[in-house]
């Protein structure tokens, strides 16, 4: 096992034995929403760099739960995509803990993770031969891969394209692909480090779309996006900075919370400019017009509107 990165326990575990999150544990089984998927105690991760070691993550606590659309956003090396590929079992830490339950196969649950760039993480020929390849390397009975790849690729409006080359898919089917490998071994967890950065505006929506049907499944999403109004699904909103947790909180409070207008939120604290939006929405209020809610999405002020309109 790779320094620093402790397998979960359950028979050992002592919920509330750390100073991570709310102290609870993460669950062993098919897990419901809600129940705790992974768990990071004082996680740091330090690179070897000309000058000496350099911090990527400086002692992260954090619980993310099975079915939390979890959007994690910070300035460019802010230790995102470090974090993301901690959470993919990819890097071990030098300090501190990552818990995460056991899969049915016995080992540590790590997240499944979707890339910016999916080339490298397709390894069949056709989609129906690389989802078919995922499950078998998942350890799934061989009796079942056939009507799971079947799902998957259904799942991720893919089914028709089945059988054509892999050569012949634009970015952005090969990243549903790569989602629907995800959808077929029934993760606990996806990472998506800036999946959607390459993709034009349908392809992103597919690709969001897939990502909320994992989490209705009971997936943890953790979702890593330089693009702000990709925050409106999450239910949480984690910024990092230098390597730190510097806000963790709802989107509404991310992009309307602070109690001092629009260059005080934790959005604008970061250096962020807001979707469109939300600066429309704040503008609307400094004119002394009431904007209920939290808009993030043109549609939230399209659905205020209408109501204005009506009476
Ligand atoms: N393999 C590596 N070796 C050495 N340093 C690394 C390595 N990977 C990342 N780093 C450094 O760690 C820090 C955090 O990088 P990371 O890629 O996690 O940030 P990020 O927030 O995802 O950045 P971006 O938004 O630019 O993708 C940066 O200073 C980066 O240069």
């Amino acid at each position: 096992m790779p320094q620093g990165m402790d397998r979960f326990d359950a028979a050992t575990a002592t919920p509330g034995s750390t100073t991570a999150g709310d102290g609870a544990s993460p669950q062993h089984g098919p897990g419901t929403r809600g129940a705790v998927w992974a768990r990071l105690s004082d996680a740091a991760v330090a690179y070897a760099a000309a000058d000496g070691p350099r911090l990527a993550l400086a002692g992260v606590n954090l619980v993310i739960r099975r079915g939390e659309w979890l959007a994690l956003v910070g300035p460019n090396a802010s230790g995102k995509s470090t974090l993301g590929r901690v959470l993919a079992g990819l890097c071990p830490l030098s300090r501190g803990r990552i818990e995460v339950p056991d899969g049915p196969d016995g080992r540590p649950a790590y997240a499944r993770i979707v890339l910016q760039q999916p080339d490298a993480q397709i390894v069949g020929a056709t989609p129906w031969e690389d989802v078919c390849f995922t499950l078998e390397q998942s350890g799934v009975a061989a009796e079942t891969i056939a009507a799971r790849a079947r799902q998957a690729l259904a799942d991720v409006g893919f089914l028709e394209m089945a059988y054509r080359p892999v050569d012949h898919l634009s970015g952005g089917q090969k990243q549903r692909l790569c989602i629907a490998g995800c959808l077929a071994v029934d993760p606990q967890a996806v990472v998506f480090d800036e999946a959607t950065a390459l993709l034009d505006p349908l392809a992103q929506q597919r690709v969001m779309a897939a990502a909320a049907h994992l989490a209705q499944k009971g997936a943890a999403v953790i979702w890593v996006t330089h693009r702000l109004e990709e925050l409106a699904p999450a239910q949480r909103v984690v910024a990092l900075a230098d390597g730190r947790v510097v806000f963790d909180g709802t989107p509404a409070s991310f992009f309307y919370g602070g109690d001092g207008g629009p260059e005080h939120t934790p959005c604008a604290r970061l250096g962020f400019s807001p979707p469109f939006a939300v600066q429309v929405a704040w503008h609307l209020r400094a004119r002394g017009i009431t904007v209920p809610g939290a808009p993030i999405l043109p549609e939230d002020l399209a659905v205020l509107a209408e109501g204005v309109v009506a009476r």
